[in-house]
């Protein structure tokens, strides 16, 4: 299989002593480019501090992170910034939209931000695919939920960078809403050969992804899916 991010011994702690979180302890992960992984679960087992090491958002205590062969450690906060700007499209929970753009502007925020040419094909063709390119024009709050979630693939897409992060992208959308925007998501993703990690409290979604990783405790518990014990 072909990595395209690998973890190695990361670990991260929080508090000293005897109250000392293992926020992650230990955990090593290869994920294959290409494919669609699902982190699940139980509250407090350390998806977000995994999410966020791996979209160099935080900083491990100890061990390694390479993404498409970047290697993350040692770097300071600024390279940290370009990495995350060109090399990682995220998505959450909350959508992360900006209330006084419009849906053409929050599509493209990203892709300014990184002083990237913008390739008004692909514009075109993503909007298209996730039914908004009758919205451009309007704000984030004329949309529902689901339509404000596609707003934000929408723009982790458009970076066109290979690695889509997603944090409980459908957390905030009713069931159906979320069958409708992973299943956008999903294919999305396939179509563009992205790779796709995404944390997930919901079983159904995980059903969904080549390979589901499971944690508890700081640790990697198990990993079923297609990409068993590899
Ligand atoms: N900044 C912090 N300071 C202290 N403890 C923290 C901090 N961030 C996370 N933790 C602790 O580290 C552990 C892992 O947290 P993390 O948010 O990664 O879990 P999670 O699996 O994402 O949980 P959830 O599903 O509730 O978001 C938890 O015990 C949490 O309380």
């Amino acid at each position: 299989m072909e990595s395209i991010i690998t973890v190695k011994d990361l670990k991260k702690y929080y508090g000293k002593g005897e109250g000392r979180i293992k926020a992650l302890d230990g955990v090593n992960l290869e994920i294959e480019k290409g494919k669609f992984t699902a982190v699940t679960g139980s509250s407090g087992s350390g998806k977000t501090t995994l999410f966020n090491m791996i979209g160099g958002l935080d900083y491990p205590d100890s061990g390694s992170v390479t993404v498409d062969g970047i290697e993350l450690q040692g770097m300071r906060e600024r390279q940290l910034a370009v990495f995350r700007r060109s090399k990682i499209g995220f998505i959450y929970q909350s959508y992360n939209l900006i209330p006084s753009l419009t849906v053409q502007e929050n599509i493209l925020f990203s892709v300014n931000l990184g002083k990237q040419a913008v390739d008004w094909v692909f514009f075109q063709e993503i909007t298209g695919f996730l039914k908004l390119d009758k919205r451009l024009n309007d704000y984030p709050h004329q949309l529902s939920g689901g339509g404000q979630q596609r707003v934000g693939i929408a723009r982790a897409l458009m970076l066109k960078s290979g690695i889509v992060l997603a944090d409980e992208p459908t957390g905030n959308l009713d069931s159906r809403t979320s069958q409708e925007v992973l299943g956008l998501l999903k294919s999305a993703a396939d179509t563009y050969r992205q790779t796709l990690v995404m944390i997930t409290h919901n079983p159904d979604i995980a059903q969904m992804a080549d390979r589901v990783v499971r944690m508890e405790d700081g640790k990697i518990l198990e990993r079923v899916g297609r990409q068993d014990g590899k």
